[in-house]
């Protein structure tokens, strides 16, 4: 047992546990449900942009997630990646599922109504539609990049029409390491 240090508050081991002995360095919950998100951003195919979302129930339970990528049953090799091309149908934008659509689309519930979509990038228009639809009652993003485009400025007067909240994710942690293989056994 560690020696126990007294403070005013509680009795704390060297460790920093508390007297039960918990871990007092595990995620928070907004951290966990935005790493989901960013985590799953990991499977997307698109070389330039790998966007990740989870939608979260009142209860805190995980009912959907999703990443950006090609519609189902459509080859990831078939269709385009670039964005450039002069012709709109060799270009990505054309095809390609947005990561909120998929978390959506992806629920593993009845519905998503008054739930927290937690996502990589601030939905366009497009997604925000579906959000509203969906009865999704706050977003929780983590960049606004895009915070000037119109499509964007057509999210939020939609979102501010139907009364639904949108806030920048902060965390106080800068970044968590996920380890994928055993430490070399000693
Ligand atoms: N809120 C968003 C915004 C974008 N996406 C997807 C759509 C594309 O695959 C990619 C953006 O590509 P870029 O314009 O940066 O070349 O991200 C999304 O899923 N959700
Ligand atoms: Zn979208």
């Amino acid at each position: 047992m560690e020696n126990l240090s007294l403070n005013n508050e509680e009795v704390l081991f060297n460790n920093g546990n508390s007297q039960t002995g918990k871990r007092n360095d595990y995620l928070e919950w907004e951290d966990y449900f935005m790493a989901v998100a960013i985590l799953s951003a990991q499977r997307s195919k698109d070389p330039a942009k790998q966007v990740g979302a989870c939608i979260v129930s009142e209860d805190k339970k995980i009912v959907g997630i999703g990443y950006n990528g090609m519609p189902n049953g459509c080859s990831d090799d078939e269709l385009p990646w670039v964005k450039n091309q002069a012709d709109e149908l060799d270009n990505k934008f054309a095809y390609v599922c947005h990561a909120e659509m998929n978390a959506i689309m992806n629920k593993n519930t009845y519905d998503v109504k008054d739930c927290t979509i937690y996502t990589a990038l601030f939905p366009c228009n497009e997604c925000a539609k579906l959000i509203i639809q969906s009865g999704i009652r706050q977003i929780v993003y983590l960049s606004d990049e895009n915070k000037n485009k119109k499509s964007i400025l057509a999210s939020k007067r939609m979102f501010n029409l139907a009364g639904i909240s949108y806030r920048q994710f902060e965390s106080k942690r800068s970044e968590i390491v996920i380890n994928l293989r055993q430490p070399e056994a000693h």
